[in-house]
């Protein structure tokens, strides 16, 4: 007998990030297979939900078809969740040291990864989120530096960057995530 391959998910992971792409298809195939379009999608400002849900609902439009989209905020709680859903432009301006800088008036440098996928079956309908939380604090950079914030963000006594990427998937924000995807498209498949 042939698999039943036609009854495999797959998803159509809009992105503009190289480094994302590449977490996504390390944790969900080959359970899941992660198609890509290289799409860098205008973001709203909002809570975290309203930025994907929107950002979900306008790559629907865009493709015209079912989409997954993702943000990631990095909330520092001295700063009440800040910079949030614009940590792009903050480690853009201002980098790892600039990062630490803003927390250097307070105490607290815990802080908390977000990541929200947003899934949408095709335009016009409403967009499924799933997000998950990763919380640690910030430090002055170690590791490689080719992934974001990665250098300055410590989990358990070990930036992201020192980790090996089975690691950081194990327990990152959007491993987290994933794992509710993932929960989710299983229950699907056999509704
Ligand atoms: O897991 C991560 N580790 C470190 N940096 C990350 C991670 N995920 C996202 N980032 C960075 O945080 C920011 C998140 O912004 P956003 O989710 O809007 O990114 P994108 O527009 O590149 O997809 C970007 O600068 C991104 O590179
Ligand atoms: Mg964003």
């Amino acid at each position: 007998m042939t698999t039943p391959t036609a009854a495999r998910h797959i998803v159509n992971f809009i992105t503009g990030n190289a480094n994302k792409l590449s977490e996504v298809k390390a944790i969900l195939e080959p359970a899941i297979q992660v198609e890509s379009k290289k799409l860098d999608l205008l973001e709203i400002q909002g809570t975290l939900e309203e930025v994907t849900l929107d950002k979900c609902r306008r790559a629907a439009d865009l493709v015209q078809g079912p989409v997954l989209v993702e943000d990631t905020c990095l909330c520092f709680n001295a700063l009440n969740g800040l910079p949030g859903p614009y940590i792009k432009w903050f480690l853009e301006s201002i980098g790892h040291d600039g990062l630490n800088n803003l927390l250097a008036a307070y105490e607290d440098k815990s802080a908390k990864a977000v990541c929200t996928f947003g899934y949408s079956p095709g335009p016009g309908h409403e967009p499924i989120l799933f997000q998950g939380i990763t919380d640690g604090k910030i430090v002055p950079p170690r590791g490689p530096t080719n992934f974001g914030w990665d250098p300055i963000f410590e989990y358990d006594g070990k930036t992201y960057a020192e980790m090996e990427k089975p690691e950081k998937n194990k327990i990152s924000h959007r491993g987290r995530a994933l794992a509710q995807l993932q929960a989710w498209f299983a229950k699907e498949m056999t509704a």
